[in-house]
């Protein structure tokens, strides 16, 4: 499906070839863990909307220190910023094909995602998983995340509740959302992504 970047800064416009899945799924649902299992297996560039914005602040980049602030208080990052970075490594990237973690998370990530894109996703991957079940992988997570504290975690799933589920409720009605039953064994829950993902062919 093509879609059309306009470069802001530049006054340019890219055309993309992109297919999308989007995955915003609750915190420690298991998206980044399923994600690098499914690039083993099929031809997806996997981009973390998380991620992304982590090794912002790392590169010292101007909007580090809010998007630091806005991390740790569990909240939404402005979909401009986050955006911004997904667009250029898509472009970076080179492939047509991405899965795209942990976005949209709220209603702003979605709309502006859309309309700068006008790229429509191929579906989205709803990971459901109860609070307790992701509160507790979070707390054993161990990756010295600033957000992984409990009273961060509980903030996030408010976030979540509030501001992704109507996202996913959103596109459920387009009759775009897969919903896998997450709070299983990992390579259980890899079985039904599995399914999912099997129109796409296996990695060449
Ligand atoms: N199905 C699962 N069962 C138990 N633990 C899991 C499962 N999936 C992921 N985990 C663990 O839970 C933690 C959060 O997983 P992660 O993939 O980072 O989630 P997310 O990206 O949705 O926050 C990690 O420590 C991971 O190893
Ligand atoms: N689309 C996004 C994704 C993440 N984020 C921020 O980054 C944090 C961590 O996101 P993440 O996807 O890496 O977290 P997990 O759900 O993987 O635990 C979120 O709690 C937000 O503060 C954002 O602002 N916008
Ligand atoms: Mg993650």
């Amino acid at each position: 499906m093509s879609g059309l970047w306009r470069n802001v800064r530049r006054g340019e416009e890219q055309n993309l070839e992109a297919r999308l899945a989007l995955q915003p799924g609750g915190p420690g649902s298991g998206k980044g863990t399923q994600c690098a299992k499914i690039v083993e297996n099929y031809g997806f560039t996997h981009l973390s909307a998380g991620d992304l914005l982590r090794a912002e602040i790392k590169s010292g980049s101007e909007n580090g220190t809010m998007i630091s602030n806005m991390i740790k208080e569990g909240k939404i990052v402005p979909a401009e910023v986050t955006i911004d970075l997904l667009k250029k490594a898509m472009i970076e990237c080179g492939n047509d094909r991405f899965l795209i973690d942990g976005f949209p998370r709220n209603e702003e990530n979605r709309a502006a995602f859309e309309n700068g894109t006008k790229i429509e996703p191929e579906f989205i991957l709803f990971f459901d998983c109860p609070e307790e079940e992701m509160e507790h992988r979070l707390l054993s997570r161990n990756q010295g995340r600033v957000d992984d504290n409990i009273e961060t975690i509980r903030k996030r799933f408010r976030v979540f509740v509030e501001s992704s589920l109507p996202v996913i409720e959103h596109y459920n009605l387009k009759g775009r959302v897969r919903r896998v039953n997450a709070a299983k064994p990992i390579e259980e829950v890899f079985e039904d992504v599995k399914a999912i993902f099997a129109p796409f062919h296996t990695k060449v």
